[in-house]
């Protein structure tokens, strides 16, 4: 499966500009990918304080918009994600758009991230986003998501081997997400595919610096700090090899992890 992340810099509260960047990146690389993954709030950025404007009438014109470019390019698209409108909620919502054009899976960013005020915008979502493409089971994970491995790991024992991180995860952590990241697919034993925005808006500088690393912990392709496409082709049978030689799943104990459980 060969993978492209659009690491692009994100006009703020601008989405038809920022749509354009995104036909202009499938026109030069969808050719050769299978699955194109484009970053978090892509369509608006963080512009927060706008969103009731600017969101995403219950997502269709995005639904749309993607639909069209995946039949058009014959590629699955992990649509990073964008600002959704439903009545008086916000959420922060990612589509999965197979190469045929249909929707597969919808999720919305599960933990909302308070040190970005994300909370006072954003209705957090309530289900997982576990898809399948060309039957590979892949999960969409939102930025913060990342520091919750309980919530990661549900996902792995769920069937996930390849965890397709969306984010606009600031410079100034990015020790966290390099490190977060690797930590996922070892402890999971999957392909971590992350994609970062680049660029600043009027409150921060972005990392940059997407991923894909495989599930042994190796970085098959990693960005710098600018606007970039990172590729790299996974090999899905390389997750039950990683698997087969330290089986942690199979040397889980659950039954005395309830423990702790018994004291909430
Ligand atoms: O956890 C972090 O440090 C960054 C998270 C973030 O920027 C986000 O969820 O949007």
């Amino acid at each position: 499966m060969n993978i492209a992340c659009v690491q692009m810099d994100i006009a703020f509260g601008a989405p038809e500009k920022n749509k354009q960047t995104v036909v202009r990146y499938m026109e030069q690389i969808a050719k050769e990918a299978d699955v194109v993954v484009l970053p978090e709030l892509w369509t608006t950025g963080y512009d927060l304080t706008r969103l009731t404007h600017i969101a995403d009438e219950n997502g269709e014109q995005t639904k749309a918009f993607l639909s069209e470019l995946a039949r058009t390019y014959r590629v699955h698209i992990v649509g990073g994600s964008v600002a959704k409108k439903v009545a008086d909620n916000i959420t922060n919502t990612m589509y999965i758009v197979h190469r045929n054009g249909d929707v597969v899976c919808e999720y919305s960013k599960l933990h909302l991230f308070k040190l970005m005020d994300e909370h006072k915008h954003l209705q957090a979502g309530e289900t997982t986003g576990i898809f399948s493409l060309d039957g590979v089971t892949g999960a969409g994970v939102i930025c913060y998501d990342i520091r919750f491995p309980e919530w990661i790991r549900a996902h792995t024992l769920n069937g996930a081997e390849v965890l397709f991180v969306v984010a606009e995860w600031p410079l100034s952590r990015l020790h966290h997400w390099r490190t977060l990241l690797m930590a996922r697919a070892i402890e999971n034993q999957c392909y971590v595919v992350a994609c970062n925005r680049a660029g600043k808006d009027p409150n921060n500088t972005f990392a940059g610096h997407s991923m894909i690393i495989d599930p042994w912990g190796n970085i098959l392709a990693e960005g710098s700090e600018q606007e970039t496409v990172i590729k790299a082709t996974i090999d899905i049978s390389e997750v039950q090899r990683v698997r087969a030689r330290i089986p942690i799943f199979a040397d889980r104990r659950p039954d005395v992890y309830k423990i702790f459980e018994k004291k909430d």
